[in-house]
């Protein structure tokens, strides 16, 4: 996937979500209860004020929607098809310090699960990806282990159905898990996932940690909170990881970061900081490869 090369406006035209705090205040008289809780939702999401480590991580790593001369200046080869996931003007060594070992060994798929019975038995430091449908998890198992096609994506929310489990040498499991809040899916197969989802969460033993996504442009949803209470009642650490950074302006991932950390500031099972990537231009990803490669199964060689 490439950014698009003519788009050099910076102008906010997929953000539906947000909206602009003056243009909201404007048309407030004439709107519907529901309209008005949902621009006051959007007021507030604009008065979040980020941190400056917050905002200078944004920056360094060239998160949020970009212009291509900023990429192109800040050294990344553009041509490839993620390139904030290359090291500007790299040498091999220098590719060796930053990314992580484990994620470079082949990844494979070795079992899959519909009932926690088939659940295969743990023997990995594991890793499981989970999140809302179409929120990015299989896309973001590629662009971690760059091996893309193995994992399988799609636009139609639901694809993943099962929990897939995956495996990098013999450092890391990865684990895929089905979206949940798909509205579209019939109650009881919704139900089902869902119920799969929250059992592997709870009582998965050798379960590290649980990357838990969310869609920068939309935020937390009320079935993740669902999913952090049970994660804290269980002590299951887990991590926030904003996806799909590329959809927003900068500022508004700085601020969906913001807002996520001091929402959970009181929990104890979450890892921080909030992580950011984009699969799609690879921001972010080198830096979440680190963090969870430490977690990788240590072997002397
Ligand atoms: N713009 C953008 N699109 C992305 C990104 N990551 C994934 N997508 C797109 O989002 C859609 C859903 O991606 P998946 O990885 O299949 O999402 P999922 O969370 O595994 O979905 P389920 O298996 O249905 O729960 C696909 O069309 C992807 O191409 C990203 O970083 N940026
Ligand atoms: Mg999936």
């Amino acid at each position: 996937m490439k950014l698009d090369p003519y788009d050099t406006s910076n102008k906010r035209i997929e953000d539906s979500s947000i909206q602009d705090v003056s243009s909201a205040e404007k048309v407030l008289v004439n709107c519907t209860p529901e309209e008005e809780t949902e621009m006051s939702i959007n007021a507030k999401f604009r008065a979040i004020q980020p941190s400056s480590s917050i905002l200078s991580y944004v920056e360094d790593n060239l998160l949020g929607r970009r212009r291509l001369i900023e990429i192109k200046n800040a050294g990344y080869n553009v041509k490839i098809s993620a390139p904030l996931d290359n090291v500007p003007f790299s040498t091999s060594t220098e590719r060796e310090r930053i990314e992580d070992i484990a994620f470079r060994n082949k990844l494979e798929f070795f079992a899959a699960a519909k009932i926690s019975s088939s659940f295969p038995t743990p023997t990995l430091p594991e890793i499981a990806f989970a999140g809302v449908s179409n929120v990015g998890k299989s896309s973001l198992l590629n662009s971690l282990t760059r091996q893309w096609g193995v994992v399988r994506t799609s636009d139609k929310p639901g694809l993943t159905q099962t929990i897939n489990f995956f495996q990098l040498a013999s450092k890391l499991c990865l684990v895929d898990l089905p979206g949940y809040g798909f509205a579209y899916a019939k109650d009881e197969v919704k139900e089902s996932w869902e119920e799969l989802v929250k059992e592997y969460v709870s009582t998965r033993v050798g379960l590290e940690r649980v990357c838990l996504l969310v869609h920068t442009k939309r935020g937390m949803k009320p079935l993740d909170y669902e999913l952090v209470d049970l994660m804290e009642r269980h002590k299951t650490p887990y991590q926030i990881v904003l996806t799909k950074t590329d959809l927003v302006f900068p500022i508004d991932v700085a601020r969906r970061a913001m807002e996520i950390q001091e929402s959970l500031k009181r929990n104890k099972s979450v890892v921080n900081p909030v992580m950011m990537v984009s699969s799609k231009t690879g921001a972010g990803i080198r830096n979440l490869r680190g963090v969870l490669g430490k977690l990788a199964r240590f072997i002397k060689p």
